[in-house]
């Protein structure tokens, strides 16, 4: 059998060839793979500790080798059972086992290989700070006897804390902005950039016990004690934030009964003109007074009951609410919220959640509608009686059902009048989640505690670079080219020149 030099040389070349490029293509396709793969997703827990209730929202996250920045997610969210963990005074360590079923909730969703390393934060809001003005001894004991429950449980506690209103305002303010991808976007291209002139929101929240307002002014803060300086992703925002102790929608409810009572001269018997004709709610002067929100008259006995029979009247309320509310004090004049509390003229767009949320979105005004509609609609439903109401809403809760009325006049008092969005009343959108996540203080607070909003530059970890695609694809067409030109010289390539002339 005869075999040219000609052909060996040039069947090697083309094989060689041809094989260098398969193997560049498997290449290209491990290395694509490889980060196709499911993540190694991380876990992290957050207990919001609120005056009413408390929660506990389980996030995740693309995890992995690199301490990348990926996108949290709300996997879950679990309601504890019973009232906030300030409710258990008389009984602090039935606050701690309040949170086990929630806990156990967390043990069977998350991976056992992945427990010991999920990072589980408390935060109480303004349920404790109440509680600590009037008994710091308690307060101490139940944050104790939270975190020995939540230590008795395979993950990574990092500690329970007392939050500052300050500190609710801004987190409230880092999670509307991570989730809606303010401070930092995923480009089609494939990269993390800084989006220019994006739309940074403002976090209105309103609690049970204290409502918070955050957002970037367009002048500088003038108020040093009233801004949060934060560096995100490496760049600065002066966030302006402010926490009305005392102003949350329950505790304004009972700074509303507390001021009837007083002004009806401690009657047995008194008028609310924000509940509803048929309605009627009876309480103890112990009941009434026990709140630091509430002065409590010295000679008044605790035993003694008052009963609150509802009226069914708008404007009374209304006009009530402008007693507890004070809009037209201003020592920073105009810069003003209410009660005479520092506020730069409010910028931008923003995201009302929590009871704001709930308010509304109750009475059919969410995520917006117009002012006047919205009053129509709160005068209407406020002169409906006890008895329509129980009709029209046979699901609704009767502990949030007979306040709808008086806690909607309240909201508009203090957006409209206290923070001053009579023009710009259609920047606000009361809403409860983005992207499934639930919006509220306790992403931003987790992302901050652990260092996942501090990176100047995150790490790309979804997909592959297109510069590294480029060059994969490069290589591949080029070798396949240099195969080509083998083939072609190896059929024309003239017989004379055949090396094999023996
Ligand atoms: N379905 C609902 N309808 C109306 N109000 C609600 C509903 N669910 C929760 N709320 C109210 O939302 C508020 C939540 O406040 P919370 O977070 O417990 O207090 P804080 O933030 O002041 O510590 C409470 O006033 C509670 O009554
Ligand atoms: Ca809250």
């Amino acid at each position: 059998m005869k075999l040219s030099a000609k052909s060996m040389i040039v069947g090697i070349a083309v094989t060689a060839t041809v094989c260098s490029s398969i193997i560049a293509l498997v290449l290209a396709l491990a290395r694509h793979y490889t980060v196709e793969l499911p993540y190694d997703t991380q876990y992290g827990m957050v207990f919001d500790a609120g005056s009413s209730h408390t929660s506990l929202f389980i996030y995740k996250w693309p995890g992995g080798k690199e301490n990348n920045t990926g996108i949290v997610s709300q996997l879950r969210v679990c309601e504890v059972d019973g009232g906030g963990i300030s409710s258990y005074k008389s009984d602090p360590p039935a606050a701690g086992n309040s949170l086990q079923q929630c806990l156990d909730v967390a043990k069977a969703v998350i991976p056992v290989s992945k427990q010991h390393s999920c990072p589980v934060y408390l935060g109480a809001t303004a349920g404790m700070r109440l509680l600590s003005l009037q008994d710091q001894s308690t307060t101490d004991r139940i944050m104790q006897e939270v975190s020995n429950t939540i230590k008795g449980y395979p993950f990574d506690f990092r500690g329970a804390q007392i939050l500052s209103g300050m500190e609710e305002g801004a987190y409230g303010w880092i999670t509307i902005n991570y989730i809606l991808e303010g401070f930092i976007k995923y480009t089609f291209e494939g990269e993390w950039i800084h989006p220019k002139g994006g739309r940074i929101l403002g976090a209105l929240d309103l609690g049970g016990a204290s409502t918070q307002i955050a957002f970037t002014p367009k002048e500088p803060v003038t108020q040093p004690n009233s801004e949060a300086a934060l560096q995100l992703y490496g760049h600065k925002y002066g966030v302006y934030a402010h926490s009305y102790l005392c102003y949350g929608k329950d505790q304004a409810m009972r700074q509303l009964q507390a001021y009837l009572v007083e002004e009806s001269g401690f009657s047995a018997i008194v008028i609310h003109p924000c509940y509803h004709t048929g309605f009627n709610l009876t309480l103890t002067m112990r009941e009434l007074y026990d709140s630091p929100c509430v002065t409590k008259p010295g000679n008044i006995d605790p035993g003694k009951s008052v009963t609150f029979f509802g009226s069914s009247d708008p404007e009374r309320c209304l006009s009530l609410i402008q007693n507890i509310v004070n809009v037209t004090e201003c020592p920073y004049s105009p810069d003003c919220g209410f009660n005479g509390v520092y506020q730069p003229p409010i910028h931008g767009q923003f995201f009302a959640f929590s009871a704001y949320y709930y308010t509304f979105d109750f009475l059919g005004l969410a995520p917006q509608a117009p002012l006047p509609k919205v009053t129509s609609t709160i005068e209407t439903f406020c002169k409906k009686s006890w008895y329509s109401l129980k009709v029209e809403y046979p699901g609704a809760k009767e502990k949030y059902l007979k306040d709808y009325c008086a806690s909607a006049q309240y909201i508009v008092t203090i957006l409209v009048q206290g923070y001053k969005f009579n023009e710009t009343w259609d920047n606000i959108f009361f809403q409860k989640q983005v992207a499934d996540t639930d919006i509220g203080w306790t992403l931003g607070y987790m992302l901050n505690l652990t260092n996942m909003v501090a990176s100047t530059r995150p790490l790309v970890v979804t997909g592959v670079q297109r510069s590294q695609w480029a060059a994969e694809v490069f290589f591949i067409v080029f070798a396949l080219f240099l195969s080509l030109v083998l083939v072609m010289a190896l059929v024309f390539w003239p017989y004379e020149h055949d090396l094999n002339t023996v």
